[in-house]
């Protein structure tokens, strides 16, 4: 079982910073080891915590056109959606680094645009299985499952992560790779999302959650005390929470390793 950490900030400046260098150092490596590296976004905040990236020492050192971009949820609805978490990370970060325009891959516009989730899922799927037969991303052990190298994750207040939420049963999907839902608690109902064995497949596993209104599902996924998806996040090598100390405050001391 992959270790699980946490690293607590004084501000969301500072999360950013700790950010940065991880995911910075993790670029450095897996472009060495593989010639490319391998990222999974989500939506939410997460995009706003990005912003060191996009500045010195970053912005001239990262080799940005290694990385492959993929969601690990999207909701179901045209790229130029407000809704649109490739539209976030687009505005807020993509189109202000040079990542080829080729190594993103956003939902079908069409079928997002014509609210067509099931066959949404199943083309993302669909790309992800010919990303693997290209060996941009690997695969995990004998599983079969695609291992992204680093997936940048948030939780909501209520501990879901990606769109796999607390009494909904996509988290239990055992066999497909993406997975869809119609009737998302969270605004907008329709969405596509990884399923939980292809989140825990990564290598690297980053969840960063900021706010007072997350401590309460922080602490329950660190100590299991109730349904959080979030809670059930593993790796393949690792996963860190980067936290601030508002989403901190109900941790229970010790248990774990604090960075
Ligand atoms: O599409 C989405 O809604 C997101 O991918 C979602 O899973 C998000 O990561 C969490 O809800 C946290 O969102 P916040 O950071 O805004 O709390």
């Amino acid at each position: 079982m992959a270790p699980v950490k946490r690293r607590v900030f004084n501000t969301k400046n500072e999360l950013a910073a700790g950010l940065a260098k991880y995911t910075a150092d993790l670029s450095s490596k897996f472009c060495k080891e593989r010639g490319v590296f391998t990222v999974v976004l989500s939506g939410g905040d997460l995009i706003s915590w990005l912003w060191k990236l996009l500045g010195p020492p970053y912005i001239d050192s990262i080799e940005w056109s290694k990385w492959h971009i993929f969601w690990v949820d999207e909701r179901v609805c045209g790229w130029d959606d407000v809704d649109s978490n490739y539209k976030l990370a687009y505005d807020g970060f993509l189109s202000k680094v040079p990542i080829p325009a080729e190594n993103i891959y956003a939902i079908d516009n069409g079928l997002g645009a014509e609210g067509n989730a099931e066959l949404a899922a199943e083309r993302y799927e669909e790309g992800l299985r010919q990303k693997v037969n290209q060996n941009i991303i690997r695969t995990y052990k004998s599983s079969g499952f695609p291992q992204f190298d680093l997936q940048l994750l948030g939780m909501g207040p209520d501990g879901h992560m990606a769109s796999l939420f607390p009494g909904h049963d996509e988290i239990n999907e055992k066999v497909k790779w993406v997975t869809y839902i119609t009737d998302s608690p969270k605004p907008p109902p329709k969405r596509i999302t990884f399923t939980l064995p292809v989140i825990n497949c990564a290598s690297y596993n980053v969840m960063a959650v900021c706010d007072k209104e997350q401590a309460d599902s922080v602490a329950a996924a660190f100590t299991h005390t109730k349904d959080v998806p979030a809670g059930r996040l593993t790796a393949d090598v690792e996963v860190v929470w980067f936290l601030d100390q508002a989403a901190a405050s109900k941790l229970p001391r010790g248990g774990c390793s604090i960075l």
